[in-house]
């Protein structure tokens, strides 16, 4: 790859919605850590020159893991949001402004290896950014303020976002100091990136690629990575 290209985990949130004391990108599934797994299926990326990981003020499980020691890999500090997490991430990254960083949550433990190659090939070959995405297969309602349907949605339009999420370092940066500057709430890279008018394209992604978030999402992940070892 003529540029840079490297990775952000934002691993600094508390998973309270899985609850349990164990922040649930430490919790294990056949035998690592979620933040093992995530970490280790970026750096398994070629060309891959860094990832930087985000943790908690308050981490006290990264010590333990030997894989932060890659030389690869560094670690800072994130912030109260999910956003603020990846831009102190954004700002560590060893990297030029016109380097590629794909960010991808630490809760995002079954990440294979062809869906990450489309997403680096789709956008290196039209120079746009854009993520990994589900095409939705439900019909989705839109609720009103008394929990009444108010509309359903065209679901030949909707997809669901995963991550990684690729985008130019130095774009992506003064995107996200745009929007928190702002007090703007993104829930990803792309939403702020989609404020600063830039063109994110939609990569279909798997749906093993799973955000871990609530109990019942284990079992079910860890389901994916023993067939996924199985196919190796
Ligand atoms: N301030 C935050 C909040 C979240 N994250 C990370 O962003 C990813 C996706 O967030 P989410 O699934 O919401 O994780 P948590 O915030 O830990 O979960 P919850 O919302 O249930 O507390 C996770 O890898 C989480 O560690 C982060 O780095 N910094
Ligand atoms: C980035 C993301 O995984 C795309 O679906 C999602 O927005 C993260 O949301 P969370 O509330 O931080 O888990």
């Amino acid at each position: 790859m003529s540029v840079g290209l490297h990775g952000v985990i934002p691993a600094a949130g508390i998973g309270s919605r899985m609850g349990g004391s164990t922040p649930k990108q430490y919790l294990n599934l056949n035998g690592e850590t979620l933040l093992e797994h995530s970490l280790r299926a970026l750096l398994a990326v070629p060309g891959m020159q860094s990832v930087t990981v985000a943790l908690h003020q308050a981490d006290r499980f990264a010590g333990s893991l030997a894989l932060l020691s890659d030389d690869r890999v560094n670690t800072v500090i994130g912030g109260a949001e999910r956003a603020d997490s990846v831009l102190a991430a954004l700002h560590a990254v060893p990297g030029g402004a016109g380097d590629w960083v794909l960010v991808h949550d630490a809760a995002r433990p079954c990440l294979q290896q062809a869906d990450v190659l489309r997403l680096v090939e789709h956008a290196v070959s039209r120079g746009e950014g854009g993520i990994l995405a589900e095409r939705v297969c439900d019909t989705v309602k839109l609720a009103d303020s008394s929990g009444h349907v108010e509309k359903t949605l065209d679901r030949s339009r909707l997809w669901r976002a995963q991550t990684p999420q690729m985008f130019r370092l130095g774009e992506l940066t003064q995107a996200l100091e745009a929007v928190i500057a702002r007090n703007l709430p993104v829930t990803d890279e792309a939403s702020a990136m989609e404020c600063m008018g830039y063109a994110v394209n939609l990569v279909p992604g798997s749906a093993s690629n799973l955000k871990v978030t609530l109990p019942d999402d284990l079992d079910l992940a860890a389901w994916y990575l023993s067939r996924a070892e199985g196919l190796e």
